[in-house]
């Protein structure tokens, strides 16, 4: 079984791993990771397709009961995570959405508040059917932010969206994340992405964390800071991207 996620008890640590192991069948898909999150950072986490930076992001959560592993998770008990689709309830509207399971006089306001945050003012009684798949993401955001996490976990958020709606969403992200400072932990696959909203990249890598970096740069970033190219270049050269591949 899947070790139990527990409250951390040092504030200035986010999440702890250590020995993380999961397997699926006799695939080992995590192979003894150690990490530490301090709180407040922002961190990506890139890799290739199938390894296992979802199994991860889902150990982390404590969304993985009955998962074969060992290995201890300590995270904090505010988590919220928002994934690829922005998994809305058609059925109920997006401040009912925003909302849900949220109790307390003062929710609706929070929840009008949130959804303003995220440039959703005015849509509070639309349905999900009626937003934009940005929209609809930003939906999400709100519905995460309001629950005011310790930890965000995004899993390929802005995976499905048009190139310039991601800019846009990568400016919201970044800017509700310098307001209220969660410990982020970003799952993607786009290597520009990484660089222009993490201050810590972590590539993994046959199950482990095989690359560890931090962008020290200041924000906002643009994709085309010629100083960003290195790290682009070390982040590829991990990956196994070489020049004959691109
Ligand atoms: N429930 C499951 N049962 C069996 N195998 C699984 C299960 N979930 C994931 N896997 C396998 O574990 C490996 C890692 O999957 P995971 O989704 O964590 O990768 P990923 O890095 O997030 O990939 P992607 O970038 O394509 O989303 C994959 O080979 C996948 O097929």
């Amino acid at each position: 079984m899947a070790a139990h996620t527990e409250q951390l008890t040092r504030p200035a640590t986010a999440v702890q791993l250590r020995s993380l192991h999961r397997s699926f069948g006799d695939r080992r898909i995590l192979d003894g990771i150690d990490l530490e999150l301090p709180a407040g950072q922002f961190t990506a986490l890139l890799g290739h397709s199938g390894s296992g930076k979802s199994t991860l992001l889902r150990a982390i959560a404590g969304l993985d009961h009955g998962v074969a592993g060992s290995g201890q998770v300590a995270a904090p008990r505010q988590v919220s995570v928002v994934f690829q689709d922005s998994r809305l309830l058609p059925w109920r509207r997006v401040l009912d959405n925003v909302l849900l399971g949220l109790d307390g006089k003062d929710a609706a306001r929070r929840g009008r508040a949130a959804l303003a945050e995220v440039g959703l003012e005015g849509r509070e009684r639309a349905w999900p059917g009626e937003l934009s798949g940005g929209e609809a993401q930003r939906a999400a955001l709100a519905r995460a932010l309001v629950r005011e996490p310790e930890l965000l976990l995004a899993d390929e958020p802005f995976g499905a969206l048009d190139a310039l709606t991601r800019i846009r969403m990568h400016h919201l992200l970044r800017e509700l994340w310098e307001r209220h400072r969660p410990s982020v932990l970003l799952v993607t696959h786009d290597v520009d992405e990484a660089i222009v909203l993490a201050d810590r990249v972590l590539v993994l890598e046959r199950g482990r964390i095989g690359l560890d970096l931090t962008i020290d740069r200041p924000h906002p970033r643009s994709y085309r800071e010629p100083v960003l190219g290195e790290y682009r270049e070390r982040l590829l050269a991990a990956l196994g991207v070489t020049e004959d591949h691109r």
